[in-house]
Parts: structure tokens; C-alpha cells; sequence
């Protein structure tokens, strides 16, 4: 465990998802597991084949091998556009705190010919890969990802008893997927910009689940549902929740396995049935390198609370998973030149403009 942080260590309940998700006896048995381990733990497991495995150790090396470069070379791979790619350490703010992970962000690469990015939607643009080979690793090792993140939900669907099956896949199309490759520093190696000992402050993450995969040095702490403690981040920032106190618990690093937390939009459309899953990183005597993979709606879904999760004050107007998507990427990067072009073009006020009421 990381020197310095009081947390409870967990083992986690891992899982083999089916082939195929069928609606199955074993299915259904599986899906209740699942809910009632977001209830308990916030998070569970999900254990990777062997061909799996290898995708992941070759998506590790090449991670490696492109942070081993010299900052001025890491640095040009930036879109003033996107938000995607380098994220120098302590470039990024969580509750107004300086992250020590450098980090390479991959979010939908389009072109400049795509209609949304000649419309100047945020985020919106390509993804400035530092070379084919990342690019191409990277790609492969989301599909699985994706693959794994949709059977998920399919799964939650069964276990929640949603009437209509494609609830939560219809919601996935044309998914606004991404993913953030991190390499957190030695605890003694910062370049001093954040806070001794923390990595990444509190904070839940924005969309439906959260699939990550950390190496064997560990540094993940995670926030169990506590009575009592509540939060909705698409309403008022979860940043730096409770990030100083004792009840976390630390995640035990398992070779070939994927971590799965809830996110945000999971927590809206269930009224809170499932809790988007709060955690936080501490850094290691050791350099610590994580895969972060988010399953997420489509950027224009307009969001509703399902039916079924029923609520005593149902929110009509719903949540637009673009405008969460985008306040996040402003505030967690207020001097990215991305976030200054978003500003410099009002980009906000399109965001109205980009709702689809019919995910
Ligand atoms: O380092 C980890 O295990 C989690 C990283 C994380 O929370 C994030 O990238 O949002
Ligand atoms: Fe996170």
C-alpha cells in the first residue's frame, strides 16, 4: 500500500463474463452479484482470458515505451480541439490540486471532415496519436474494453429487471469511449507541483462504468457507500470528497483482471440505486502505470432516470451527458489550449444545440 494513507485492503469479487450475455439463469444469477457488489464495495472484478491478457501486456509496453520519451517529444502530441493526448504531471487539477499522473488521453479520433467538428461541437477533434503503432495497440485494446463494457451493461439490464433489454446499450451508440493511459511517479520523484504522497485527489468519473487496469504496484483507494454520505456530481463537483478521512479501502493489485466502478450517469439513471463510485490514487516507492478505460453514453444523449429505479422526486429534465463530459474537461483543465479555444469560440453555447432527446 502506498506509505502514508490509511485505508482497509479488499479482496474483490471477480467475475467471468459469459460469451454472450443470453438472459440465462447463470446470467441473471451473475448480474444481481454484480449490482448487489456496487452496492456493498463500489467496485468489483472482471477476470481477463489469455488472449485478453496479452492484448493488455502489449498495450503496457507500448504505454511504457512512449512515456520513456523526452517531455519536449510527449508534449507535441496536444489538440486544441479535443482534450485528447498529453497531460503532463501536474497538468491536470482534481479540487483545485495539481495530479501528478502524465497521462495520454484517447477520446474518438475524428477528422476534420467530421460533421461535428465542422460544427465546433467541444471536445470534438483528433486524436493526436504520437505514432500508428500506439495508435493501432491502443485501438485493439479498447474494442475489448468496449466488448467487456457493453456485456456489462447488458448484464446491469438483467439485474436491475429493466423491461426493455437494450435500456442501457441503446444509450452506448456511437459511445462517447475513451480512455486515459496514466503513469503515476515515484512517491520521491515529483516535480513538486501537487501534494506529498497524493496522486490523484477524490473524485467520481463522469459516465457508466469505469474499466481499469493497474500493474502490480497498486495505488488505487476506493470509497464504499457509507449511510448517510451523498453526492451527485453532474450537479455540484464530488472533487476532493472526503480525501483525507480513514474508510477508504485499498485495492488489492491482480495481475489479469479489469476493475469495474459505476459512474455518474450510472448513479442518475438508477436514482442513485447504484452510487457513482468515489476513489482516489496515492503514489508508491515505485512508478505505477494504470489503463482507465470509460464506457459512456453518447455525447448527445439526453438523459432520463429509468422507471424502474424509482424515485420519490423523478428529475424530468434529465442530463445531458455531453455538457457533464465537457464542464468536467473544464475544470479539470482551465489552462489547456483546448479548454482557451472552447472559451476564445463560445463552444459552451453549442452545447445546446448537440441534445438528442431520443438515446
Ligand atoms: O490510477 C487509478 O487506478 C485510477 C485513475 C483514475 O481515477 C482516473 O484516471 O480517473
Ligand atoms: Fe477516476
Amino acid at each position: 500500500m502506498p506509505p502514508n494513507h490509511i485505508a482497509t485492503p479488499v479482496d474483490l469479487e471477480t467475475f467471468n463474463l459469459p460469451q454472450q450475455v443470453s438472459g440465462s439463469a447463470a446470467d441473471l444469477t451473475m448480474a444481481r452479484s454484480m449490482i448487489a457488489a456496487f452496492r456493498k464495495e463500489g467496485i468489483f472484478q472482471i477476470q481477463l482470458n489469455p488472449s485478453q491478457a496479452a492484448t493488455l501486456s502489449l498495450a503496457f509496453g507500448v504505454a511504457k515505451t512512449f512515456f520513456r520519451q523526452p517531455y519536449s517529444e510527449k508534449a507535441k502530441c496536444v489538440d486544441d480541439q479535443s482534450f485528447a493526448g498529453y497531460i503532463g504531471s501536474g497538468e491536470e487539477l482534481t479540487d483545485g490540486v495539481r495530479d501528478y499522473p502524465e497521462i495520454f488521453t484517447v477520446i474518438k479520433d475524428l477528422p476534420p471532415t467530421d460533421s461535428r467538428v465542422r460544427r465546433r461541437w467541444p471536445c470534438h477533434g483528433p486524436c493526436p496519436w504520437p505514432n500508428d503503432a500506439y495508435a493501432a495497440t491502443m485501438k485493439e485494446y479498447m474494442s475489448l474494453l468496449s466488448e467487456s463494457g457493453e456485456k456489462l451493461l447488458q448484464l446491469l439490464t438483467l439485474g436491475l429487471g429493466l423491461r426493455d433489454l437494450n435500456s442501457l446499450t441503446r444509450l452506448t451508440k456511437d459511445g462517447w469511449h475513451h480512455m486515459r493511459v496514466l503513469r503515476f511517479p515515484e512517491l520521491d520523484h515529483t516535480n513538486g507541483k501537487g501534494k506529498p504522497g497524493r496522486g490523484i485527489g477524490s473524485h467520481t468519473d463522469y459516465g457508466l462504468l469505469v474499466l481499469s487496469a493497474q500493474d502490480e504496484v497498486g495505488g488505487l483507494f476506493v470509497r464504499r457507500p457509507i449511510a448517510g454520505e451523498e453526492w451527485k456530481n453532474w450537479e455540484k463537483s464530488v472533487a476532493g470528497f472526503k480525501e483525507g478521512d480513514e474508510k477508504w479501502s485499498y485495492i488489492l493489485p491482480v495481475p489479469n483482471v479489469l476493475t469495474v466502478m459505476a459512474g455518474d450517469m450510472l448513479q442518475y439513471l438508477t436514482s442513485s440505486l447504484i452510487r457513482s463510485t468515489p476513489h482516489k490514487v496515492g503514489l508508491n516507492s515505485r512508478a505505477r502505470n494504470v489503463f482507465a478505460y470509460f464506457h459512456e453514453p453518447n455525447f448527445s444523449a439526453l438523459l432520463k432516470p429509468l422507471p424502474e429505479c424509482a424515485s420519490d422526486s423523478p428529475d424530468r429534465q434529465g442530463v445531458h451527458y455531453g455538457t457533464h463530459f465537457t464542464n468536467m474537461c473544464m475544470r479539470n483543465y482551465p489552462e489547456r489550449i483546448t479548454a482557451k479555444r472552447v472559451l476564445a469560440e463560445n463552444r459552451m453555447e453549442i452545447l445546446p444545440s448537440t441534445v438528442m432527446e431520443t438515446f
